[in-house]
């Protein structure tokens, strides 16, 4: 958190080396932006966001304990529904791909008119974030309405990657939240696990690569909101 926030304070024309549009890089600066129907400029997002991989869980170390938040969050997952500890652990583990995404909002004059972030639904499994102390910024849906996840000290926000959400900016403080992404890799195959289907939970998605889902969720049909929701496109016709 520390690094990616005074990589944000490096002058503008530093930060800038790392700049891209080219999305199949590793290690890139870009915007986040909306494209609106019925407009042909797209609308940039109020932040700037720098990306890079981090490293795979079976090289870390077991200690300290820290190193292995991953794996202890898909434990419990797994427990949750029933399932052997390592059962989410397993699936994923094969060369996942492995994200550490920052996004540096300033202060907006006018946050009514924009967004730091869009609604979406990140693309991976897991996400773990940390916010900047203090200021609010993430929201997510609970009942049909916006909520503020609070920054409260010494926390961290845990997402499984179907949560929708967005980030506001506010006219003072500055933000930047860290979000580290896990995920399975392009070849793994999307389905549901077999002990949890049976009579009454019937099969709902056709199985997919996560390489065709990446590349559903970046079409060209975009609208406003609807980016990243594309499960849609999986869903079979009973
Ligand atoms: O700034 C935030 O809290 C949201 C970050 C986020 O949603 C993301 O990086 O995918
Ligand atoms: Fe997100």
């Amino acid at each position: 958190m520390t690094a990616m926030a005074q990589f944000f304070k490096l002058p503008p024309e530093e930060r800038a080396k790392y700049f891209t549009t080219d999305h199949s890089k590793q290690v890139k600066l870009f915007n986040f932006y909306l494209k609106v129907e019925g407009q042909e400029q797209k609308v940039t997002m109020w932040s700037e966001t720098f990306s890079h991989l981090w490293h795979p869980l079976n090289s870390l170390p077991e200690n300290p304990p820290q190193y292995g938040l991953m794996k202890t969050l898909l434990g419990l997952l797994s427990q949750g529904l029933g399932l052997e500890k390592d059962c989410l652990q397993k699936k994923l583990d094969d060369n996942p791909t492995l994200k550490a995404q920052g996004n540096y909002h300033p202060p907006c004059p006018d946050p009514e008119v924009t967004l730091g972030l869009a609604i979406h639904t990140d693309l991976n499994a897991l996400t773990v974030l940390k916010q900047t102390e203090g200021v609010t910024g993430l929201q997510v849906i609970k009942d049909g309405k916006w909520v503020a996840v609070d920054s409260l000290p010494q926390c961290l926000c845990i997402r499984v990657c179907t949560t929708a959400h967005r980030a506001v900016t506010n006219k003072i403080q500055p933000r930047l939240s860290l979000a580290m992404f896990y995920g399975p890799n392009r070849d793994t195959v999307i389905g549901p696990i077999k002990d949890l289907i049976d009579e009454q939970h019937s099969t709902l998605y056709r199985n997919y690569k996560y390489a065709e889902f990446l590349k559903s969720s970046t079409g060209k049909k975009e609208q406003e909101g609807a980016r990243r929701f594309v499960k849609e496109v999986f869903e079979l016709q009973n």
